[in-house]
């Protein structure tokens, strides 16, 4: 069913704008961070229009200095940054905490809402022009003379909306003000955002996983143990052969799990740095999970919800573990021990395939 607003149902082909609108008319405390979503949307037009001119855009993928995470930034990151820090200025927003920014940015003191976002996602794709995208979490400010990072430390549950822009063949906003998640293509043409997805739903079970297996000896044996499982098809515990996809930016992924269903695993592993995985809470799961729990699907770090987990620092990673709830729910047995009892099999044993 469609959202009314004044005399105007949404349906397919409604813009963004008259989308929020019909948000704000359901509930009138969306106000502002209908306003925010719309200075988003507007920088993500501008990063659209950069990513597409590609190469002759410049050498997008340059790198430059290294950002708090130990990230060599990339010249999109930092064009990125730059441009939606800019655009959130005109809009009702106190505080930023930006993936490439040490500390959290001030930029409206007094302002409503505190934005957590990740300008620019996938960045290992930059220079092969392959896809990327922005993530974005929105939250009220917390006052506390005590700590300038008070408003990132309430769980993703406090969010009031949140989402992701993915530049691809086409560019896509995909977006959860907590009533369903929907997806706004854009026409290129207009410069507006449209709807194309509506209320989406995603499957509860599906054959298809997305995991970056060359860190397969690194894993501990819940993982292990799935993905085996997972590669044993039809012929392991879960009786269905399975499909792998890793795009290397989690937008897409994600992206592909709403559309078509599945499961992503970024997990914590043995890695130095890695013990809780690669993604970062505040700007990437806890902005994913809410758009997939919003879509009927689930996120987890493997032993709780994700949208629970309240940040300790601003810049600290989680586990994240998101899809098709039947592939979660399993991905989680395999943690508190339920897997399927059908016995390990040879890929990952003693000497099997991801082990000598
Ligand atoms: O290179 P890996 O370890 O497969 O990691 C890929 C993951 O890292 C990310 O690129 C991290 O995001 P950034 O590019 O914003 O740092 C995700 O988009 C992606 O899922
Ligand atoms: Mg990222
Ligand atoms: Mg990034």
């Amino acid at each position: 069913m469609g959202i009314w607003v004044q005399h105007m149902a949404i349906t397919i082909g409604s813009t963004l704008s008259e989308y929020l609108d019909a948000e704000v008319a359901r509930d009138s405390s969306l106000a502002d961070t209908a306003k925010t979503l719309l200075a988003l949307a507007a920088a993500s037009i501008d990063v659209s229009e950069v990513c597409g001119r590609g190469a002759l855009a410049g050498d997008l993928g340059a790198q430059g200095e290294t950002n708090s995470d130990g990230d060599v930034q990339k010249a999109l990151d930092v064009i990125a940054h730059k441009r939606f820090t800019e655009a959130l200025q005109s809009a009702p927003v106190a505080e930023v905490c930006s993936e490439e920014a040490d500390d959290v940015m001030v930029l409206n003191p007094g302002a409503p809402l505190a934005v957590a976002i990740d300008p620019l996602d996938g960045s290992s794709n930059i220079a092969v022009g392959m896809v990327v995208g922005t993530i974005f979490g929105i939250r009220p400010v917390v006052s506390d003379p005590n700590d300038p990072n008070a408003s990132f430390k309430t769980p993703g549950t406090t969010q009031t909306a949140a989402g992701f822009t993915v530049y691809g063949p086409a560019t896509t906003f995909v977006v959860t003000l907590g009533d369903g998640t929907r997806i706004f293509t854009l026409d290129r043409a207009a410069k507006v955002f449209k709807l194309t997805h509506d209320r989406l739903k995603v499957v509860d079970s599906a054959n298809e996983y997305a995991i970056n297996s060359s860190n397969g000896r690194h894993w501990d044996t819940p993982v292990r143990s799935f993905i085996e499982d997972c590669m044993r098809g039809e012929e392991g515990p879960h009786d269905r052969n399975f499909n792998m996809r890793w795009t290397a930016a989690l937008v897409a992924d994600a992206q592909r799990v709403l559309i078509r269903g599945g499961v992503f695993l970024y997990p914590g592993d043995s890695r130095k740095g890695y013990e809780q995985g690669r993604l970062r809470l505040l700007y990437e799961t806890a902005p994913i999970a809410f758009v997939m729990e919003q879509a009927g699907a689930a996120a987890t770090d493997g032993r709780g919800r994700i949208l629970d987990v309240v940040a300790k620092k601003i810049h600290e990673r989680s586990p994240l573990v998101f899809g098709s709830k039947e592939e979660v729910a399993s991905v989680e047995a395999y943690y508190d021990g339920r897997q399927p009892a059908a016995g390990r099999s040879p890929l990952f044993g003693q000497r099997g395939l991801m082990r000598s």
